[in-house]
């Protein structure tokens, strides 16, 4: 099958998205005159234009500032909602969503209010859409250990429908070692785990995410390729790694999308997958993730299938659901 048409078809799984880096300049500047913050670029195509990246720390400067518009209810409840309308769009079935509480919580946001408007979306989204979807509370690593542990009390009375823990901002100097202890607690509260590892930072950023944080995935992980020994075990134990091409270029990871290491972390046989990160940012969602790639690194039919089933393995469902999207996946390619 032709790989445009499969891309288009194939029912697509999110694995790594943060809701705030959704956030269209078009949206930002709405929500800003909406609530009387004001905005140090023009309008939408300066905004736009200063979407030029060369680190992670460069974007995440700006990711902070743009978050600076969100602050009711209703502004994290069209973020959201604006976000699935877009990706059901796309063919997304299920994603798993990143929110950043202490980026909101520190400027005077409460959390019920962060929480309430994007739960509120979530189950708006599956029942008008039919996108299912889980919730992921990321701790910001540039901040100290007492501070993710007073955000994790904040978030107690809502962790029934919190799947786990994730670990993001600033990957070097920050080392998931810093965060072991509040995420022993948050797995004593039933929680998963994930960590932005290998980003930026060292293969051994991996290792410490996997011994220490006991993690079920690896977001992003591309440097995990520095190290054999650790691309072995990370297969054997199939690992998932939620990969994020685009981001990966925008931010000077790799120079050109020629550069990107999808194709031989698949041909490695790790769990690899498809993922948009911070899309409003980046320039695209899933459909341009996947068509990107496809195009620099020629990937097959067979490739894209096996990117698809592996969300679906790595994704925080139930043996039945995963059932069923895996023969909708074998359905797509028929
Ligand atoms: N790509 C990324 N890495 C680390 N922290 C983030 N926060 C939002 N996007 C991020
Ligand atoms: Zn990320």
């Amino acid at each position: 099958m032709d790989t445009g048409v499969l891309i288009e078809r194939l029912p697509k799984v999110e694995l790594h998205v943060h809701i705030e880096g959704t956030l269209e300049p078009e949206q930002l500047f709405a929500f800003a005159r909406r609530n009387g913050v004001s905005v140090r670029y023009p309008d939408v195509e300066a905004l736009r234009a200063a979407y030029r990246f060369h680190d992670l720390q460069s974007f995440l400067d700006l990711y902070y500032e743009g978050c600076a518009v969100l602050l009711t209810e209703q502004d994290f409840y069209e973020l959201t909602l604006a976000y699935l309308r877009r990706v059901a769009a796309q063919g997304v079935v299920h994603t798993e969503i990143f929110f950043d509480p202490q980026s909101h919580t520190h400027r005077g946001v409460a959390f019920a209010t962060v929480f309430d408007g994007i739960s509120r979306a979530l189950a708006e989204g599956e029942r008008s859409l039919g996108i299912t979807s889980r919730l992921i509370l990321c701790f910001l690593r540039h901040l100290d250990e007492a501070d993710a542990f007073d955000t994790l009390r904040q978030a107690e009375p809502y962790l029934d429908r919190i799947v786990a823990v994730g670990l993001d901002s600033s990957e070097v100097g920050h080392p998931p070692s810093k965060f072991e202890r509040v995420f022993a607690a948050a797995r004593e509260h039933g929680l998963l785990t994930v960590a932005h590892a290998g980003e930026e930072g060292p293969p051994e950023y991996i290792r410490e995410a996997l011994d220490l944080l006991k993690v079920s995935r690896i977001d992003h992980g591309v440097r995990c390729l520095e190290d054999d020994a650790l691309v072995e075990r990370l297969v054997a134990e199939r690992m998932p790694l939620t990969v994020c091409p685009l981001s990966n270029v925008r931010l000077g990871g790799f120079a050109e999308m020629r550069d990107h290491p999808l194709k031989r972390l698949l041909d490695r046989g790790l769990c690899a997958t498809v993922n948009s990160d911070d899309p409003a940012y980046f320039g695209g969602y899933m459909t341009e993730n996947f068509t990107a790639t496809q195009a620099a690194l020629g990937l097959t039919a067979d490739d894209i299938l096996t990117l698809g089933r592996n969300a679906i393995e790595a994704a925080f469902l139930d043996a039945d659901a995963r059932e069923r999207l895996l023969a909708r996946v074998a359905q797509s390619a028929a």
